[in-house]
């Protein structure tokens, strides 16, 4: 059958729409990109007997590399990454060459974008020019041009006046600052967790606290300017903690969690014997803290899911441990890492994980969907849950092949992907 139009009748699935909290098998009926109501018997039928339907699957926090660092990744490949991975939204890092700190770069990749047609894009623009933590960068005029949140990403805003100012215009823009919180001198000279095994193997340690510090740093300043602030990739106790008082306090504070930190612990860097496809930022941590980081997304402290897919070239991450760049790439076994400890421990509900990966970001983002509701774009994936599959980052759609978990088993698996009504993905294939 052909896989162009934007108009469906798609059957069978199980829906689990976590923007309406429905967990049913319903019939899903798609014209002109957007769902209706009723059953049109003359449009084409998709049979999705034994899938799910999760509508709007967004990963906000990715890093596509473009403008300048195109030899990492372009708009292009991630964009068929974030397809083939099942996501219909991603929100782009800064950390690109230049930064995007000005309007019309936030304008171009948008608009890139919607000329690829595969996924939306919502970019995030730096909190400073350049990301150099030392002058604030023109976030008004970004918001103006759709910038959906500010980072610094790769590196924290160190400068607590700094950070001071920008959350106080977050409130006011009523768009997040998103924190890498970091510490910059107790990080310095790192590049795996601080603990037995960085010892054992000799290499320079980060000690969770280079996290947990400056989140309580910015909780502090959350409750002095009232900002919003959302922590990115939470990989420390101390980090759960701080996010636990702030919540507990009323503050706009929430975090994310990355999959490779709940999937692996800092044992993976000792059993990869010094390749660097480990090497991330935050560090995987011990397995306790990998637990404490499950229960945390377990209980809901945690309240976004984003993968955090940072590629880098073959020969960037084949330099030595201590050289190569931290960064790994994360689209593509995003849903099946997060399925499998989830849902294959039954720790959380299909409603419940990718609540996570749905209307959690667009709370956090503070985004409007109506789900699979009349005059909603029709946005949405189809999930064998049962696929057991083997990562083979070989096939990977990205220009980034790093990763820890290949060769790892996973359970679950995006086989469609739908964004406006036009398929993006089927059967492991981008569609464009
Ligand atoms: N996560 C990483 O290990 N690397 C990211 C930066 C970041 O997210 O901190 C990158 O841009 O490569
Ligand atoms: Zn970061
Ligand atoms: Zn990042």
């Amino acid at each position: 059958m052909s896989n162009t139009g934007t108009s469906w009748r798609i059957q069978g699935a199980r829906v689990i729409d976590p923007f309406r909290g429905i967990d049913a098998v319903l019939d899903v009926t798609v014209r002109d990109g957007v769902f209706v109501e009723d059953h049109d018997p003359s449009l084409p039928v998709v049979d999705a007997k034994g899938l799910w339907l999760v509508p709007r699957l967004t990963d906000m926090h990715v890093h596509f590399r473009d403008p300048g660092l195109e030899y990492k990744e372009d708009l292009a490949s991630g964009s068929r990454a974030a397809a083939a991975g099942g996501f219909t939204v991603v929100c782009t890092m800064p950390n690109t060459k230049p930064v995007v700190d000005i309007p019309s770069l936030v304008e171009w990749q948008k608009e890139r974008a919607e000329t690829l047609g595969l996924v939306r894009i919502w970019p995030i623009g730096a909190v400073t020019k350049g990301e150099e933590g030392k002058e604030l960068a023109e976030m008004y005029q970004m918001a103006q041009a759709g910038a959906i949140g500010f980072s610094d990403d790769g590196h924290p805003v160190a400068d607590s006046r700094i950070m001071r100012a920008a959350l106080s215009y977050s409130a006011t823009l009523n768009r997040p600052i998103i924190q890498h919180s970091e510490d910059p001198d107790l990080f310095a000279g790192g590049s795996m967790h601080e603990g037995a095994i960085s010892q054992q193997l000799g290499l320079g340690g980060i000690p969770a606290e280079a996290e947990s510090i400056m989140v309580w740093r910015d909780v502090e300043l959350v409750q002095l300017t009232r900002g919003i602030l959302h922590v990115a990739h939470v990989s420390a106790p101390g980090s759960l903690e701080a996010v636990r008082y702030a919540k507990n306090k009323g503050l706009a504070v929430t975090a994310e969690a990355a999959p490779h930190h709940l999937f692996l612990s800092d044992d993976a860097v000792r059993e990869w014997q010094y390749s660097a496809v480990t090497k991330v930022n935050p560090p995987l941590r011990p397995a306790a803290m990998q637990e404490a980081l499950i229960q945390a997304v377990t209980s809901g402290l945690i309240d976004v899911l984003a993968s955090d897919h940072a590629p880098h070239h073959a020969d960037e991450k084949a330099e030595p441990y201590d050289k190569a760049p931290f960064g790994i790439s994360g689209l593509e076994t995003f849903l099946g890492t997060v399925m499998t400890v989830f849902l294959g421990r039954g720790l959380l509900s299909p409603l419940d994980l990718f609540a996570k990966l749905t209307a959690m970001p667009h709370q956090v983002l503070r985004q409007s969907y109506a789900g699979i509701s009349p005059g909603a774009a029709a946005d949405l994936t189809l999930i064998d849950p049962g696929a057991v599959w083997t990562v083979d980052p070989a096939a990977f759609y990205s220009k980034g092949h790093n990763t820890p978990l290949a060769g790892a088993t996973l359970t679950g698996r995006a086989v469609a992907t739908m964004v406006g009504g036009r398929w993006t993905m089927r059967e492991q294939e981008v569609l464009g």
